[in-house]
C-alpha cells in the first residue's frame, strides 16, 4: 500500500477534513492534499469531487475559503483538493513569480527540462491521486466529477474533455480557457511545454471541446467585476468553441462579482448540486 501522512485531521459539519502528504511518482517529490470526508463515508463508499485551485494557491486555499463542507455533507460527497504543483523544487525561476512554478504548475505535464521531472500535475490529478484516494478511503472511484478555479478551472475543463467517461461532471468558476491566446498561457506554456504551438493546443479547453465534447452539461461562473475577464479569463471563447463543437454549456455571468473566493463561496452550493445530480447524489 502507497503511504500517506496524516497532516491533521478536524471534525467538520459531522465528516472529517483532513490534509495529507505522500510521495508523489508523478511529481518526483512530496505533494500535499486536503480530502474532506462527509458523514457518509463512515458506512459507505462515497463519490469523489476533484477541486483544483489557481495561480498562487495551495491545497488550503479553498478548503479554508470556499465553505464547500456544509453541503458536502449534506449531498454525501468527498471533496480533493490537492496542491496546485510541487513545492521546494529548487529549479531556477520556480518561485518568485505567481504566474510561473511554485503554485503554477498549469496542470499540464511539462515536457521540458528541468520542468519534465517535477511538473507532472496532470498526470497526478488524473491517476496517481485517484489511485492513492482509492487506495486510503471510502472513495468511489467510477462516481468522480471535477471542478476548479480559473488556472484550476482551466485544469478541470482540459482534463474532463482529453479523458472521456472518466469524470460524470464538470464545473468551473472564472475559468482561463484559451491558455494558447492569453498572457497568462502564453508565458508559461513554452517553459513547460516547448516552443511547439500544438504541444499547447493539447492543454487549451477551447481547442479540446472543437474536437471532443464532454458527455454532460459543462457548468460555468463568471464574474462581470472579474479584473483577468477581458485580458486572461475571455469566457465568450468558450461559448463559441463549445457551440461549433455541439457542446452544451450552462455560462453564467454575474454582475458585481470579482475573481475572489466571496464570489466562489457564494455560488459553491450551486456547483455542488450540479455535481452531486450526476454522481448520484440528488
Ligand atoms: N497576484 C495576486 C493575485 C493572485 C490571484 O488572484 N490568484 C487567484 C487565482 S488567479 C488564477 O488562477 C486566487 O485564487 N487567489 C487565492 C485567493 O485566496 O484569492 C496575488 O499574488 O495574490
Amino acid at each position: 500500500m502507497t503511504e500517506i501522512e496524516t497532516i491533521s485531521e478536524q471534525r467538520c459539519h459531522g465528516g472529517t477534513q483532513g490534509f495529507y502528504r505522500h510521495h508523489s511518482e508523478s511529481c518526483g517529490g512530496p505533494m500535499r492534499f486536503a480530502l474532506y470526508q462527509p458523514p457518509q463515508a463512515a458506512s459507505e463508499v462515497c463519490p469523489v469531487l476533484y477541486y483544483l485551485a489557481g495561480l498562487t494557491c495551495t491545497e488550503e486555499t479553498a478548503t479554508i475559503k470556499a465553505g464547500a463542507q456544509r453541503l458536502a455533507s449534506e449531498l454525501g460527497l468527498i471533496l480533493v483538493m490537492p496542491d496546485t504543483s510541487p513545492r521546494n523544487t529548487g529549479f531556477d525561476g520556480a518561485t518568485g513569480d505567481w504566474e510561473f512554478g511554485e503554485g503554477a504548475g498549469f496542470y499540464v505535464d511539462a515536457t521540458q527540462a528541468p520542468w519534465s521531472s517535477r511538473f507532472r500535475m496532470h498526470s497526478y490529478v488524473v491517476d496517481e491521486l485517484p489511485a492513492l484516494i482509492a487506495e486510503h478511503f471510502p472513495a468511489d472511484r467510477e462516481r468522480s466529477g471535477i471542478m476548479g478555479h480559473s488556472m484550476g478551472g482551466h485544469g478541470a475543463l482540459t482534463i474532463a474533455l482529453k479523458h472521456p467517461g472518466r469524470y460524470r461532471s464538470v464545473s468551473a468558476f472564472a475559468p482561463i480557457v484559451a491558455p494558447t491566446q492569453v498572457p497568462w498561457g502564453e508565458k508559461a506554456l513554452p517553459r513547460y511545454l516547448g516552443e511547439d504551438t500544438s504541444a499547447w493546443a493539447a492543454y487549451d479547453a477551447c481547442e479540446l471541446v472543437r474536437r471532443q465534447t464532454f458527455d454532460g452539461t459543462i457548468l460555468i461562473d463568471q464574474g462581470e467585476a472579474d479584473g483577468f475577464l477581458s485580458t486572461q479569463l475571455k469566457p465568450e471563447l468558450f461559448d463559441q468553441a463549445c457551440a461549433e463543437g455541439g457542446q452544451s454549456l450552462v455560462l453564467r455571468r454575474h454582475a458585481g462579482y470579482d475573481h475572489s473566493y466571496y464570489f466562489i463561496s457564494t455560488f459553491i452550493d450551486d456547483h455542488l448540486r450540479h455535481h452531486a445530480s450526476a454522481l448520484g447524489r440528488p
